[in-house]
């Protein structure tokens, strides 16, 4: 088997949603799921790339593998259930502090899955599909549908607060290394380092989607890879891949508040 070009991992409270998003993509189904033991992949070919998505426990007692599965990451799903804010609270106070050992210029994306649960979306989707408001059926599926609990804003808000933790705020000036480029234009060595290199908008990052509904699922995955493919020529060109050394792998200390140790 050809190993990965590059990797993507999922990370977020248990029964939020990850194993589900993940069969929604890659098999087209939302089949009944059992609470993720340790963790599990599949790989995805995008355009000649190879790309492992990896599948992680939410459950506590499995939360130290976390920071083995992000390493070497080009980017880190953060789920949580619109329905639950408690969920988006744990993104920052447990999984944030995983993701030290990802790529250094990892990308980040926030989803609120379940939103086919929340009213609001729902009656949207319904006016999308071409039925009036109060239609029955609907984007919930037939689900129950409950006031909204967590805002898209937020997200956006964690978002930030991630791009100020990884040092990527577009405020802080870059650091000189990160703006001194070394190219050739003939082999196209640093090319698309030098013009490609850019922190995407907070909004563009932060996705509702809905397993059960497939709402905003492919948009979340090929918008990703789309984004990653230029992180896994940029690690080609900074020097070999990172390898997972089970051994070395510390569980980050975690704090209340201000993101993680
Ligand atoms: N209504 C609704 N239910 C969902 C959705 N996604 C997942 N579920 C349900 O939520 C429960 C948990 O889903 P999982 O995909 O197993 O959650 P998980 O995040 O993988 O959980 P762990 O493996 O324990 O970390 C299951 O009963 C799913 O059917 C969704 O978009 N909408
Ligand atoms: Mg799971």
């Amino acid at each position: 088997m050809r190993k990965p070009d590059g990797k993507i991992v999922l990370l977020g409270d248990m029964n939020v949603g990850k194993t589900s998003l993940l069969q929604r993509y890659m098999e087209r189904r939302f089949p009944d799921t059992v609470s993720t033991v340790g963790g599990a992949f599949y790989l995805k070919q995008w355009r000649s790339y190879n790309i492992s998505i990896w599948d992680t426990a939410g459950r506590e007692q499995f939360h130290g593998l976390g920071s083995m599965y992000c390493r070497g990451a080009a980017a880190v799903i953060l789920t949580y259930d619109v329905n639950h804010p408690q969920s988006l609270v744990e993104l920052e106070d447990r999984f944030l502090g995983l993701t030290d050992t990802a790529n250094t210029d990892c990308l980040f994306a926030i989803v609120g899955n379940k939103v086919d649960l929340v009213e609001d979306r729902a009656a949207e989707a319904r006016e999308k599909e071409g039925h009036g408001p109060g239609t029955a059926g609907g984007g919930g599926g037939g689900s129950p549908q409950v006031p909204r609990q967590v805002r898209p804003e937020d997200a956006v808000a964690l978002y930030k607060k991630i791009l100020k933790y990884k040092m990527l705020d577009e405020k802080e000036v870059p650091a000189a290394e990160q703006m001194c480029f070394e190219t050739s234009a003939k082999t196209g060595y640093n090319v698309d380092l030098l013009f490609e290199k850019e922190v995407p908008a907070a909004e563009q990052m932060c996705f509702e989607t809905s397993a059960k509904t497939g709402y905003n699922v492919d948009l979340l995955f090929e918008t990703l890879f789309d984004m990653v493919v230029p992180v896994i020529l940029r690690q080609r060109a900074q020097g070999p891949p990172q390898t997972v050394d089970i051994s070395s792998c510390k569980t980050p200390r975690r704090t209340r508040s201000g993101c993680c140790a």
